[in-house]
């Protein structure tokens, strides 16, 4: 079973912010440089008890009148019904039971979703207690107290939101079928992709960015085999401000990738690629995921012999953190290299869960200090003692070293460079962990 996805819905200013921001901590994404990831934080890793998570703060919109608030809290709400798997229903015990709030309340019961109710501003049980009883009208079963920007109630939300989780959350997935996420920005043409690759009308196509669909995952066969697509369309998504349709599309993108093994990131060639790309594709970088970008469109483009090339450079340039991914330009429209995704899926989940042998690792490794020295500082050199590989999807790595300070990014590169130079590992990102020993041994 893939991670849960926990969301985050309420009126504007309950604090849904303040405890997100809480509940997320502090937490380093793999590489730093992803783009987006750190600063844009619609979407976190949670660790409560044994249970790791994926948090989404469906809101950030600005209120304008009621009827906007109003609104706006249903598509925040139609997101979490969509996407979660537990949604967090977060209301204000200062402002009290308000009628949006039971409007919500009315549509989340009625999606028979597991929903949490949390009491925000309880920052004094003995003051604010008694109107806490109030939120049992709402008819969403009991109300938790808490204080998010005083963190007092957040162990007891947090149990009842593990609670609810759906069984084997977390576990090892039995289902063995690959699962595909295809993720991009509006109108690149993804629902035509899983059309044509279904070879079916299954999903509706239309030339308005971020139109209606359901999210269906789209069981298609290739060759005997069974592969699981899974959508990211948008839901209804007319006439909304560019910052609204890209956080949404951002937000289906988190869930999808988080239940995929690997990703297809379109593009489209017509556009070229684009600082949204990569806030996307490094959704999918720091989960570790298979990736394939798709450059799609491309009977659209005129082109002659530099712009295969052309393409790739600026790709390898806006993504240069994913060098790894596998590059393919299709057409959805002709049919163009369409198939040719299958064998990429099949070779690049390959690669995600590949295990190498630690003798043939460390003599790679041997090598690869030989040939370059490691960097040293005031006169004090990295060694690097043992590396083996821990995990899979993606492949994880253990280096021990003398001294963690000592052993550079640039480094590390150079030592899974040389490591790709042999094992390939071509659409997978590696991870690398730097443990301290203090003797050689
Ligand atoms: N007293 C008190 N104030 C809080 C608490 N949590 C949040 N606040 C305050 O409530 C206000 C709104 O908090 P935000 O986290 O921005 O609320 P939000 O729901 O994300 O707001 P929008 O972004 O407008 O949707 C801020 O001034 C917070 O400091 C709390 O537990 N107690
Ligand atoms: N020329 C050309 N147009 C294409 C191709 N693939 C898709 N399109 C067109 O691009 C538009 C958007 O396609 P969709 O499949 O709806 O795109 P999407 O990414 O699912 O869009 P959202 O629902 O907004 O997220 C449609 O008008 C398609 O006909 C292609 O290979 N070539």
């Amino acid at each position: 079973m893939s991670k849960p996805v926990v969301a985050i819905v309420g009126r504007p200013n309950v604090g849904k912010s303040t405890l997100f921001n809480t509940l997320a901590g502090e937490r380093i994404s793999i590489v730093k440089d992803t783009p987006g990831v750190t600063r844009d934080r619609i979407y976190a890793d949670v660790t409560w008890l044994n249970y790791n998570f994926t948090l989404i703060d469906t809101g950030g919109i600005e209120p304008e009148s009621g009827d906007v608030i109003l609104s706006q809290m249903r598509e925040q709400a139609e997101i979490a019904i969509a996407t979660a798997d537990v949604i967090m229903f977060i209301t204000d015990v200062r402002q009290g039971l308000q009628d949006a709030d039971s409007k919500v309340a009315d549509m989340l019961r009625r999606s028979k979703k597991p929903v949490v109710l949390v009491v925000n501003k309880v920052d004094s049980f003995e003051k604010y207690m008694a109107d806490v009883y109030e939120f049992y009208n709402l008819g969403i079963g009991d109300p938790h107290p808490v204080s998010a920007s005083s963190m007092l109630g957040l162990g007891d939300m947090l149990d009842e939101v593990v609670k609810n989780f759906p069984e084997g959350a977390g576990l090892e997935e039995e289902d063995e079928r690959p699962k595909v996420a295809i993720i991009g920005k509006p109108n690149v043409g993804k629902s035509s992709l899983i059309n044509r690759l279904a070879q079916e009308d299954r999903v509706i196509v239309s030339d308005v960015a971020g139109t209606t669909r359901d999210a269906i995952d789209t069981d298609i066969k290739y060759n005997g085999k069974e592969y699981v697509f899974i959508d990211t369309a948008g839901l209804r998504r007319k006439n909304k401000i560019k910052e609204e349709i890209e956080r949404y599309s951002i937000i289906r993108a988190v869930t999808a990738v988080e239940k995929s093994d690997v990703v297809i990131i379109v593009i489209d060639a017509t556009e070229g690629v684009t600082e949204q790309d990569a806030k996307i594709a490094g959704i999918a970088h720091e989960r570790g995921k298979g990736i394939i970008i798709a450059v799609n469109k491309w009977d659209a483009i005129e082109k002659d012999n530099t712009t295969v090339k052309k393409h790739t450079e600026k790709i390898r340039q806006i993504l240069s953190f994913m060098p790894y991914a596998e590059i393919l330009f299709i057409s959805v429209k002709s049919g163009q290299r369409v198939n040719k995704l299958f064998d990429l899926i099949d070779v690049v989940i390959e690669n995600n869960s590949m295990r190498v042998q630690t003798g043939v690792l460390n003599e790679i490794v041997a090598e690869a200090v030989a040939m370059q020295q490691p960097p040293s500082d005031k006169g004090k050199r990295l060694k690097i003692y043992y590396i083996t590989q821990v995990a899979v999807k993606p492949p994880t790595f253990v280096i021990f070293v003398n001294d963690k300070e000592l052993m550079h990014f640039s480094y590390t590169r150079y030592l899974e460079n040389r490591i790709r130079d042999t094992f390939g590992f071509r659409g997978t990102a590696l991870k690398f962990i730097i443990r301290e020993r203090k003797e050689d041994k």
